[in-house]
C-alpha cells in the first residue's frame, strides 16, 4: 500500500510532467499564433496581389460587345457627352462581371456606374442606399429620363410597398433599377424570397450598394443594417456586387471587402484632389459674438448672393448662430438632429430654391446633399477627423467652379471635439489629424489631404488654392520647445502635487503668468504670444508629450492635460523639439476673392448642340433674357457677375 509520501512524491511528479506539457502547450500555442498571423497576411497579400492584378488591367476601352451600347446610351439617354475620370472603367468592368468598389470623390458622378449599365443588359440592378431621401432624389431623376425604376420603401402604402416587391418576382416588368435601404436584407423575409425568385429567373443583373463605407466601422457612417449585405456574394453567386464610396482610406476599403465578402476585388479609384475648392484656416475669435462679426462679414461681403454652408459642432451653437445671423438681417436656415423630418426638408428645400443664403448646421446636414453651386463652406468649429472634414467641406463646388473651404480654427474647440470624441476607437487619434492640419503652415493644405488618402499630388496640383500655397513662406521661424516643455511639466506636477487639475486653458495661464499664483512657474513669461503659446499646447498634444485626461460630472466631460509618454525624452542633451511658428495670412472677408482658378474644360451646351472645348475663360457667350451677347471679361468676373443664365455651363475636370 502506498504511503502518503509515496503519493505525494507522485504528485509532485506529476505536477512536473504537467509543467512540461503546458510549456509545450504554449510553445506550439505560439507557434499556433504565428501561423495564424502569416496566414491573415497571406491572405491579406494574396487579396492585395489580387486587388493590383485587376487594377492593371486598362478598364476604360471602347472595344468591348457592349461599348456601342455604352456610348448611345450615355448619349441618348443620360444626355452627357464624354464620361468623367474612371467611369468608364468602372461600367466596363461591372459589365464584364468583376465585384469592384468604385472610389470617387462626392459629386465625381457614381450614380452613373451602375445606372447606365443597368441599361445596357437585360434584368434588373438592386441598388442599396441608406437614405430615403436619396433614394427618392434618384428614382425622380431617372423617372424624369424616362427610366423605369421604382422604391421600394416602408413609408409608402402597403399597396405600393406590394406592387414595387412584386417587380422583383415579374418576369415581364420594365423596372430596370429598384432602390432598396439595407433593412430590407434584414428584416423582409418576403423581399428576399422575392430576389431569390429574381435570381432564379436569371433577372438579377447587379447588385449596386451606395455609400458603401457605412458596412465598415471604421468609416464615419457605420450602419448596423449594412452588415448584413455580407450574405449577397454567397447567394447569388455571379452576380457582380458594386460598391460606391467617397470614403478612400484603406482600412476602411478592405474592412468593406471582408464584410461583403469580396475579398480581393477589383478598386477604382479616381484621385481625390478637387483641384477647385480653396482651403483656408481662420483664427477664430475667443468671443462668440466676434465669430458672428467674422460671419456676418463673410456672408455680407465675400460670399455676397453666394450660397453655402456654415458647420457647427452642436445643436446649440447651430441654433445661436442662426438667431444672431437673423438678427443681423441675414436669411439664414438652421439644420440639426433635432427637428422634426418635414422641418428638415423645408430648410433644405429653401436653401435649394437660395431663400437661404447659408443653411447653419450641425453634421447632421450631410448624405444626400445635391446641390452643385454651394460656393463656401465654413467650420465654425473643427471637423473631428480629416476623413469628415474632406466629406464636410467637399460639398462645395460640386458644379466644379472656385468654392472655399474655410476652417475657424482656436484651441478651446480641440476639447470641445476631443470631450465628444474621446471614448470611440481612434476618436483622438482622429481628432488630433484635423488638429495637425489646421496647425500647419508651412505645407500644402492639398498635400496634407493627399497624405490622408495614401495619394500622392505634386505642388502643381494645388494651383495657389490653400492659404500656405498662396501665401508662401521662404523661411519660418521656428520655436525651440525644449525648453517650454521643462516649464509645462514643471506646472502640471507641481499642480499635481496641490492635488489641481489643469485645464489647457489654466496650463496657458499659469505658463504666461496668469491665474492663481500658486500654480505659476518660477520662470519667465514666454517672449511669444498667447496665440502662439496655444499652437505650443496643441502641437504638443497632438506629439504625445502632452495628453489628455477626461473626467466626468454631471453636467459635462472636462479634458484636463497630463504629461505624456514623449515628455521623457525631453531630458535627454540630444532632444531637439522645433515647431515651425505658423501665422494666419490676411483673408479678405468683405469683398470677393480675386480669382485665377481654370477650371480644365468647358462644355457648353447651347440650344444648337453641345460642345466640348479647352477652358476659354477670356470670352464666355452667356445669353441673359436680353438676348445673346459674348464679353470679353477675365476668368473672375465668370464667378463675380450674375447673369441670368440659359444656356447651361458644365465643367469637367478631366484629370485622371
Ligand atoms: N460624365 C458626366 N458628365 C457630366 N455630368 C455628369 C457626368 N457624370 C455624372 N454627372 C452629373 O454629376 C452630378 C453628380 O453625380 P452623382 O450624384 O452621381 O455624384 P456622386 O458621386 O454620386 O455624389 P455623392 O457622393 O454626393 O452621392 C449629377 O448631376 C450627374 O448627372
Amino acid at each position: 500500500m502506498k504511503t502518503v509520501e509515496d503519493l505525494e512524491k507522485e504528485l509532485k511528479s506529476v505536477d512536473k510532467e504537467i509543467s512540461k506539457v503546458d510549456a509545450e502547450v504554449s510553445k506550439w500555442k505560439n507557434i499556433q499564433r504565428e501561423l495564424h498571423e502569416k496566414k491573415v497576411s497571406l491572405k491579406n497579400s494574396i487579396d492585395k496581389l489580387k486587388t493590383d492584378t485587376l487594377a492593371s488591367v486598362d478598364w476604360a476601352g471602347t472595344t468591348y460587345e457592349w461599348s456601342q451600347d455604352v456610348q448611345n446610351t450615355l448619349k441618348n439617354v443620360f444626355h452627357i457627352e464624354s464620361f468623367r475620370p474612371k467611369q468608364l472603367g468602372a461600367i466596363n468592368s461591372t459589365l464584364s462581371g468583376q465585384h469592384a468598389i468604385v472610389v470617387m470623390p462626392t459629386g465625381a458622378g457614381k450614380s452613373l456606374c451602375y445606372q447606365l449599365p443597368a441599361l445596357v443588359k437585360p434584368g434588373l440592378t438592386v441598388v442599396v442606399s441608406p437614405l430615403i431621401s436619396l433614394m427618392e432624389d434618384q428614382v425622380r431623376s431617372l423617372t424624369n429620363r424616362c427610366i423605369p425604376a421604382k422604391l421600394i420603401t416602408s413609408t409608402g402604402s402597403k399597396e405600393e410597398s406590394s406592387i414595387a416587391l412584386d417587380i422583383l418576382k415579374d418576369n415581364e416588368s420594365e423596372i430596370k433599377l429598384i432602390y432598396v435601404t439595407p433593412e430590407r436584407f434584414a428584416k423582409s423575409k418576403r423581399f428576399m424570397a422575392n430576389l431569390q425568385k429574381c435570381y432564379a429567373d436569371g433577372r438579377l443583373q447587379r447588385i449596386a450598394i451606395d455609400e458603401v463605407h457605412c458596412c465598415s466601422q471604421w468609416g464615419h457612417d457605420f450602419r448596423p443594417d449594412y452588415k448584413y449585405l455580407g450574405i449577397l456574394s454567397n447567394m447569388f453567386p455571379n452576380v457582380p456586387i458594386l460598391g460606391l464610396t467617397a470614403t478612400a482610406t484603406a482600412s476602411v476599403l478592405t474592412d468593406v471587402q471582408k464584410i461583403l465578402n469580396i475579398p480581393g476585388c477589383l478598386v477604382i479609384k479616381s484621385t481625390f484632389n478637387r483641384p477647385n475648392l480653396f482651403y483656408k484656416i481662420l483664427e477664430k475669435p475667443t468671443s462668440q459674438e466676434e465669430c458672428v462679426t467674422i460671419l456676418e462679414k463673410l456672408l455680407n461681403g465675400r460670399y455676397k448672393g453666394e450660397s453655402g454652408i456654415i458647420y457647427t459642432n452642436s445643436i446649440k451653437d447651430s441654433e445661436d448662430i442662426t438667431k444672431e445671423l437673423r438678427k443681423r438681417g441675414l436669411r439664414v436656415g438652421c439644420y440639426h438632429a433635432n427637428l422634426d423630418a418635414s422641418t428638415r426638408t423645408q430648410v433644405h428645400l429653401k436653401w435649394h430654391d437660395k431663400y437661404y443664403q447659408a443653411i447653419v448646421a450641425t453634421v447632421a446636414f450631410g448624405m444626400g446633399i445635391d446641390k452643385s453651386d454651394v460656393r463656401f463652406v465654413i467650420h465654425h468649429t473643427i471637423s473631428k477627423s480629416m476623413e469628415n472634414y474632406y466629406q464636410e467641406s467637399g460639398r462645395a463646388g460640386r458644379d466644379g467652379l472656385r468654392a472655399e473651404c474655410v476652417t475657424m480654427y482656436r484651441m478651446q474647440d480641440v476639447f470641445k471635439v476631443s470631450t465628444m470624441v474621446f471614448s470611440s476607437s481612434g476618436g483622438l487619434e482622429h481628432l488630433y489629424g484635423m488638429v495637425k492640419y489646421c496647425l500647419n503652415g508651412t505645407q500644402c493644405r492639398r498635400l496634407l489631404i493627399a497624405e490622408h488618402f495614401d495619394e500622392t499630388w505634386g505642388d502643381a496640383d494645388c494651383n495657389k488654392m490653400c492659404d500656405v500655397c498662396c501665401h508662401p513662406v521662404s523661411n519660418a521661424k521656428e520655436v525651440n520647445l525644449k525648453p517650454h516643455c521643462k516649464t509645462l511639466a514643471g506646472i502640471i506636477q507641481n499642480a499635481d502635487q496641490q492635488d489641481v487639475k489643469l485645464t489647457a486653458q489654466k496650463l496657458l495661464d499659469a505658463w504666461f503668468l496668469k491665474g492663481p499664483v500658486n500654480l505659476r512657474h518660477k520662470g519667465k513669461e514666454p517672449n511669444f504670444s498667447r496665440v502662439l503659446g496655444e499652437d505650443v499646447i496643441a502641437y504638443l498634444l497632438v506629439g504625445n508629450y502632452l495628453i489628455e485626461d477626461f473626467h466626468y460630472t454631471a453636467y459635462s466631460t472636462i479634458s484636463y492635460i497630463k504629461v505624456g509618454p514623449n515628455m521623457d525624452a525631453v531630458d535627454d542633451d540630444s532632444f531637439i523639439l522645433n515647431m515651425p511658428i505658423r501665422r494666419y495670412s490676411h483673408f479678405e472677408l468683405q469683398a470677393p476673392p480675386a480669382t485665377d482658378y481654370k477650371p480644365a474644360i468647358i462644355t457648353v451646351k447651347s440650344e444648337e448642340g453641345s460642345k466640348t472645348k479647352k477652358p476659354k475663360i477670356e470670352s464666355l457667350t452667356v445669353k441673359s433674357e436680353e438676348g445673346s451677347k459674348t464679353k470679353k471679361r477675365k476668368s473672375s468676373a465668370i464667378k463675380e457677375s450674375k447673369p441670368k443664365i440659359i444656356k447651361t455651363v458644365t465643367i469637367i475636370d478631366d484629370s485622371d
